[in-house]
């Protein structure tokens, strides 16, 4: 039974064409690849090798070899975790191979069991092809920014270096279902496909599988094989959770190679294979997966109280990004530094010799942020967002930070007697919000027009870090006119200070919704916004 291509099928070339193997025809230096998986060990990156790691080396070091990692788009931004497989990619683009990034936009529709015991709940087509869209072109971006920085620590691609940005619903969505039974569903034994984690966590402690969860390694690793044929795709890039799909994928493409040879339903085959019927030992497939990464207290790294960190600014602005990797504790800083910068091994190790003399400048954390700022949003907005925290961070603000402890949000107005009262507030109650509604969310205010009636009379201040000075000193600002857009300029190191009349301060600590939630706080109106939001 022939397969069937799509468009990609004029990506062939005739067999008879003798092809120089890419990477050793000398129009590169390859030699610069040299050692790159010795470097990827060494930051840290490398979790699992599928296949093995001799020939991957020896490989590495021979030609350009070609890469993929995948990411379904079941959201609309990429995330923070999605980064630890895409700087591999990176990397390897930087040390001349060819790689490859892919948009699920066919297999986010099925949706990938793997890792988890319940199914995802369904979503509209029109969702998923917004979706598809907007991570395609956020990671266009994300390539553009990342080469830019990438350039700024020395990495040129050389004439090697090979990106793709492709989407498989381009395949997928033309697949006829006999071909793929035909090539691929007779190989795939049920024995190793029921004894799969994933599989038998979901039936025997989950909700149970459905057949299109069941076949979602089937769709991946027939992904697997369409780019290994046509794009000479030989080892796949992903996360942990995605150990069983690879092995998955790799014994699939091996089958069909070995079963069926590697040509097109016309008989052409790719130019890789140099003009030769059989996929030699060398090109066999092979995975590597990088580590999941959880912080010392034991949440996935990218994550903040369960929440996802966007890549996209207008769901994690610039600000928050920065101060989320700011807050990085010290015992993780040095392998995010690894992980996360293209900041060579000897100046980490400079920095964190620096930092841990001092460890409350956060030098490390600074220097994190400002690099993963550079690498997702580029230079300008990171030198911008540096500069913005750096200018917050007065030693008095400090002393006010860790002040108190956790306190729930039960106390009235009437407590704050002496000193600063510290209140919790969801992010959505304290941003873009009119500050006289920040006045009774915060309990400063009775109601909403209590609020605007204080402000109205002059009696309400907020503390900004007077640049005038050395930045130690607060210098409070009467609220006036100031506008809902005004509010993240206030924000000090994620607090907002409010002083009523000339005592009586309130420090506001602005946590994520879903960690105010979790923590189980409440603050009048709360309530009442999320159901207006849902
Ligand atoms: N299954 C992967 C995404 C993916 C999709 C298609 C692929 O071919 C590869 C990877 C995940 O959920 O993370």
């Amino acid at each position: 039974m022939a397969m069937r291509f799509s468009s990609a099928t004029s990506a062939f070339i005739t067999p008879q064409r003798h092809v120089q193997r890419q990477g050793v025809d000398g129009d590169g230096d390859v030699g610069a690849g040299a050692g790159v998986l010795a470097v990827l060990e060494e930051r840290g990156y490398v979790n699992q090798i599928a296949g093995d790691r001799t020939t991957l080396d020896r490989l590495l070091r021979a030609r350009r070899v070609a890469f993929y990692a995948g990411i379904d788009p079941t959201a609309p931004s990429l995330h923070l975790g999605h980064l630890l497989p895409l700087m591999v990619l990176f990397w390897l683009y930087h040390h001349g191979h060819h790689v490859v990034s892919l948009v699920g936009g066919a297999t986010a529709r099925v949706g990938d069991p793997s890792g988890r015991l319940t199914s995802r709940t369904r979503t509209a087509a029109s969702v998923h092809e917004t979706n598809s869209r907007t991570m395609s072109a956020q990671l266009s971006a994300l390539w553009e920014t990342a080469t830019q920085y990438g350039h700024r620590h020395g990495h040129e691609a050389g004439p090697n270096g090979k990106k793709q940005l492709l989407d498989n619903a381009a395949w997928l969505g033309q697949l006829n279902i006999l071909d793929f039974l035909g090539r691929m569903g007779n190989g795939m034994r049920l024995g190793a496909m029921l004894g799969r984690d994933t599989v038998r966590n979901k039936m025997e402690r989950g909700d149970g599988m459905s057949f299109s969860e069941f076949t979602y390694p089937l769709l991946q690793a027939w992904d697997w094989w369409h780019m290994f044929l046509v794009h000479g795709v030989q080892v796949q890039i992903g996360g942990s959770d995605q150990y069983g799909n690879i092995i998955a994928g790799m014994d699939a493409v091996k089958h069909i190679a070995q079963n069926y040879g590697s040509e097109d339903k016309e008989g052409r085959r790719p130019e890789w294979l140099d003009g030769e019927s059989k996929v030699k030992d060398d090109m066999m497939p092979m995975g590597l997966t990088v580590p999941l990464l959880t912080t010392a207290s034991g949440e996935k790294f990218g994550k903040s109280a369960g929440n996802a960190i966007w890549l996209d600014r207008s769901l994690t602005s610039a600000f928050d990004l920065y101060g989320l990797l700011l807050r990085s504790p010290d015992e993780d800083v040095e392998r995010y530094l690894k992980l996360f910068t293209f900041l060579p091994i000897h100046e980490i190790a400079s920095v964190m010799a620096e930092h841990t003399k001092e460890p409350g400048t956060r030098k490390a954390q600074h220097l994190l942020a400002s690099e993963v700022l550079e690498l997702v949003h580029g230079r300008e907005e990171a030198m911008n967002t540096r500069e913005k925290h750096q200018a917050l961070r007065a030693p008095s603000l400090s002393a006010l930070r860790g002040q108190n402890e956790l306190r729930p949000n039960t106390q009235g107005t009437d407590s704050a007697s002496a000193g600063a009262e510290r209140t919790f507030l969801p992010s959505s109650l304290v941003l873009n919000t009119p500050f006289s509604r920040i006045l009774y969310h915060a309990r400063i205010a009775p109601t909403k027009s209590e609020g605007a009636r204080m402000i109205a009379k002059g009696g309400v201040y907020a503390a900004a870090v007077d640049k005038s000075g050395d930045g130690n000193r607060l210098d409070f600002v009467q609220l006036r006119d100031q506008k809902p857009s005004d509010v993240a300029a206030f924000a000090m190191d994620g607090m907002l200070v409010l002083r009523v009349g000339k005592w009586k301060v309130r420090v506001v600590d602005i946590v994520e919704d879903a960690e105010f939630d979790a923590r189980k706080l409440d603050a009048p109106g709360w309530e009442e916004w999320k159901a207006i939001r849902s």
